[in-house]
């Protein structure tokens, strides 16, 4: 018995030895490549400090400590920060197909889309796969394509409108970003699925719920605590997605969205012969096809589609990436103009001088062609990129300006820290729209300015977005001025997850002019 017992022990001490050893020896990568990185907890690694603060504090304290490259821990894997836009340029820019992938999928949302049969769309899509996706769906967000869905953006335009007149005659301050969460949701929903709805006005649908529902599920905790039980027990989590995937409400919203995404899909294709068409995401993908790759010549010709599953993921992809993203630019922007008065009349001046030299323009030509409108929204998206972070992943073990990334290394690029850094912009918590005139441009370095990402995985829907808060803001202040009120926090407390949001929603008047 005792011999039996004593062998337990010698294998229990065994095993734990074993598992120091790994620990050590995973917590020592970095400090072999000679990447700078904080002190780590073991089993959490820095998981402990990520969960207490924002992603970007996290990242501001550990840059002004260690340079513009460290390295942190989620569990045993190792994520570099990367602040120097020499070595960004290389990876998202020079040497991107070493670096093709940006984030993981959580497990959560692969076991949600494989119950539901929904193809991976863009965002979380890896290597060749991509690369075909993006080379279909590109024409789609072509200037002229874009201009196309003008008529279903202005329709969504015209009831905030509406809705902001209320406002003004209620007289009392408002929470814009719930104003322009609706009105992007609504748009989304009306160019991506083809679903009419008037949340603006409280009428809403199946669908509209399920989208809004999936927005509130989401949460960044979930995904540092994902990290971390990753990289002990990748199994265990995978059956306890499956799991996530089957009970909780995420799942649901998604089974929704899937099946009334497919519906209309079906319904347009059997309608497809009256020649009647939209003019929506949803159509044009259902009609893409890659153009000819003269240097691939054995691509088939299935391959230079989309099924109907892609699709729908890809119009879920373009929900997440989109609605949330645009608002957040609406509503920020809106603050911003309406704490400095001053800039608020020159964009006013400018979209008035506009109409004066070009009597009967349509919005769409007004939002494309007045340039200091171009000027502020750049520089709202500056202090205030709805992303503040994006990644990438290493898929090949190279050394960039004499710093060696192994392959599966993944990569933050702290947007909002460079952003903000004194290095790149002069003072720049002052907002200053002149810095995007093309004088204020002249000698900068393009990457430091990134709020949609750059090289061959940026955003795919940056037209798209500008277009939508353009010509929102032009019908806007045509007709109203947003005003400061008591109620407006200076400065605003921010909550930094995967997007940035105001703490406390933000507060403004609407007065008319
Ligand atoms: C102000 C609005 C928006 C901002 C600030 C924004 C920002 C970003 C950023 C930072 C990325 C990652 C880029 C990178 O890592 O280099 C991204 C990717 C993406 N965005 Fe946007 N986005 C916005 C609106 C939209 C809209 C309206 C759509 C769709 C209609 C969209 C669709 C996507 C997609 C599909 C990707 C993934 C692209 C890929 O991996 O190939 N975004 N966006």
């Amino acid at each position: 018995m005792m011999g039996f017992l004593g062998i337990l022990l010698l294998l229990i001490t065994l095993l734990l030895i074993y598992c120091c050893y790994r620990l050590y020896h995973a917590y020592g990568v970095l400090k072999r490549l000679g990447i700078p990185h904080p002190p780590v907890t073991p089993l959490m690694g820095n998981g402990i400090e990520l969960l207490k603060m924002s992603s970007t504090d996290f990242q501001e304290k550990w840059l002004a400590k260690c340079g513009k490259v460290f390295g942190y821990y989620l569990g045993t894997k190792v994520s570099i920060v990367v602040a120097d836009l020499d070595i960004l340029k290389e990876i998202m820019i020079k040497q991107s197909d070493k670096f093709v992938n940006s984030d993981a999928e959580p497990q959560i949302m692969i076991e949600i889309r494989r119950n539901n049969n929904m193809g991976s769309g863009l965002i979380f899509q890896k290597g060749e796969e991509w690369k075909r996706v993006r080379r279909i769906v590109t024409p789609t967000f072509s200037s002229k394509k874009l201009k196309l869905m003008m008529p279903l953006v202005e329709k969504g335009i015209n009831s905030l409108c509406s809705v902001l007149e209320d406002i003004n005659k209620k007289g009392q301050s408002v929470n814009i970003p719930k104003i322009y969460s609706q009105f992007t949701l609504e748009t989304m929903l009306a160019v991506a699925f083809g679903s009419e709805v008037n949340l603006l006005k409280g009428e809403g649908s199946a669908l509209s719920e399920a989208a809004a529902g999936f927005f509130t599920d989401l949460s960044e905790p979930l995904f540092i605590w994902e990290a971390i039980f990753d990289s002990y027990f990748p199994t265990l989590l995978k059956y306890l997605s499956a799991l996530g995937a089957r009970t909780l409400p995420l799942g649901k919203h998604m089974k929704v969205i899937n099946d009334t995404s497919l519906s209309i899909i079906k319904s347009r294709r059997e309608q497809s012969h009256n020649g009647d068409k939209r003019e929506d995401f949803l159509q044009l993908l259902m009609d893409a096809e890659a153009p000819d790759d003269p240097e691939n010549e054995s691509s088939i010709k299935a391959s230079r589609v989309l099924t109907d599953k892609q699709i729908v993921g890809l119009c879920f992809d373009f929900m997440l990436a989109g609605h949330d993203t645009t608002s957040s630019m609406l509503a920020f922007t809106s603050y911003l103009l309406a704490i400095n008065p001053h800039e608020q009349e020159q964009l006013c001046q400018a979209i008035d001088d506009y109409y004066q030299e070009n009597e009967g323009a349509s919005l769409y030509d007004a939002s494309q062609n007045i340039p200091y409108l171009d000027w502020v929204l750049h520089e709202a998206l500056r202090l205030y990129p709805p992303g503040p972070t994006t990644a990438r992943v290493c898929n090949e073990t190279c050394t960039i300006n004499g710093v060696t990334f192994l392959k599966g290394f993944r990569f933050d690029i702290p947007i909002l820290k460079i952003h903000m850094s004194p290095e790149y912009w002069d003072q720049p918590e002052v907002f200053n729209p002149k810095r995007f005139s093309p004088e204020g441009k002249e000698g900068r370095n393009p990457q430091a300015y990134i709020p949609f990402g750059s090289g061959p995985r940026s955003c795919i829907g940056m037209r798209f977005a500008l277009m939508e808060a353009k010509a929102c803001l032009v019908s806007i202040l045509r007709k109203y001025r947003f005003e400061r009120s008591p109620d407006t926090q200076v400065p605003l407390k921010m909550v930094v997850a995967a997007l940035q949001y105001p703490k406390d929603g933000i507060f403004i008047k609407i007065a008319k002019v």
